[in-house]
């Protein structure tokens, strides 16, 4: 490979090397067309110097602060808790931020106008849901009504603060039992780990407030499962995933695979979908 062709590639840094960041730091160490993995940022460098130790290039290992002065595209995958220090220093550079915790973007919404003013950009993957490409085209015209009812099994919710404040003995359940009902914006505030999906979803139609969602313990079933009902004046759809969990029980599979295709149109010659 030719210098220019390096220096041409768009530099990706990860923050956060969990069940998501790992899986995206393997597939660009593998190759993706026109990306290379410049940096990370990590909590315990110790930690993750077996799997860091693996990949075929090594990245540079930064505080998540300087990661913008070694990427294009700063990929947050940690915590919603630690969203802001992630985004605001990448943005503030005019990096692009790929937002996996998007919960956590409402409560710090100035980053967007942030990301405006400094030539920024910040980019939602769909994530562990499905049909956002629909969801933002109808949205151009007028979108009525968008309901969702997400069902996860009970180790995809231990823990969530809403559960905890509200002391609900989740543990011995025999039968589904509907935890939560009401808009995306409370689903977020009280789901912060389980729900992402569904401000995703309100991002792309009617917004946080308006976007209507159930959320269920089902011992019943071993997936996350999302159903999503939209009425627009273009079209009623309906639209269903099952997602099987990653070695972290809160986030399916298809996740980290949402991010990496997301970072594959960014150089990609041929791009399907909106
Ligand atoms: N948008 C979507 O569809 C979905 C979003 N998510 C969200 O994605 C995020 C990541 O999920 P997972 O990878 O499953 O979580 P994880 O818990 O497996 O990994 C998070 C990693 O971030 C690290 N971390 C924490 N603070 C950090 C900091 N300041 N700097 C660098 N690293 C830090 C932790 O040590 C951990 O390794 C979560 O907020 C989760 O709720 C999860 C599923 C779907
Ligand atoms: O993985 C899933 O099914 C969804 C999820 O955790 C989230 O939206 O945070």
């Amino acid at each position: 490979m030719t210098d220019q062709k390096v220096s041409s590639k768009l530099r990706v840094a990860i923050a956060g090397l969990g069940s998501i960041g790992t899986k995206i730091a393997t597939a660009l160490d593998q190759g993706i067309e026109g990306l290379a993995l410049s940096a990370v940022a990590v909590r315990d460098p110790a930690k993750h110097q077996p799997f860091l130790a693996g990949l075929r290039q090594q990245p540079q290992i930064l505080p998540v602060d300087q990661l913008g002065e070694a990427a294009d595209i700063v990929v947050e995958c940690a915590p919603s808790s630690q969203l802001r220090v992630i985004v605001e220093p990448a943005v503030t550079r005019g990096r692009s931020a790929v937002v996996v915790s998007v919960g956590g973007l409402l409560d710090n919404f100035d980053l967007v106008d942030l990301a405006r003013a400094k030539g920024g950009r910040i980019l939602v993957p769909t994530g562990a849901l499905i049909g956002l490409d629909a969801v933002n085209a109808a949205a151009l015209g007028t979108i009525h009504q968008v309901k969702m009812v997400t069902r996860k099994p009970i180790d995809g919710l231990k823990g969530a603060p809403f559960i905890v404040e509200n002391k609900i003995d989740i543990d011995n359940l025999r039968e589904p039992l509907k935890l939560f009902e009401g808009s995306a914006r409370d689903a977020a505030r009280g789901f912060p780990a389980n729900v992402n999906v569904a401000v995703a979803l309100s991002l792309a139609g009617i917004g946080p407030d308006r976007t209507q969602i159930q959320v269920w313990a089902d011992p019943t079933v071993t997936r996350n499962v999302h159903r999503i009902e939209v009425e627009a004046d273009s079209a009623r759809f309906s639209m269903g995933i099952e997602n099987i969990p990653s070695e972290n029980p809160k986030t399916g599979i298809i996740t980290a695979l949402s991010v990496i295709a997301l970072l594959r149109k960014q150089r990609a010659t041929l791009c399907v979908g909106t």
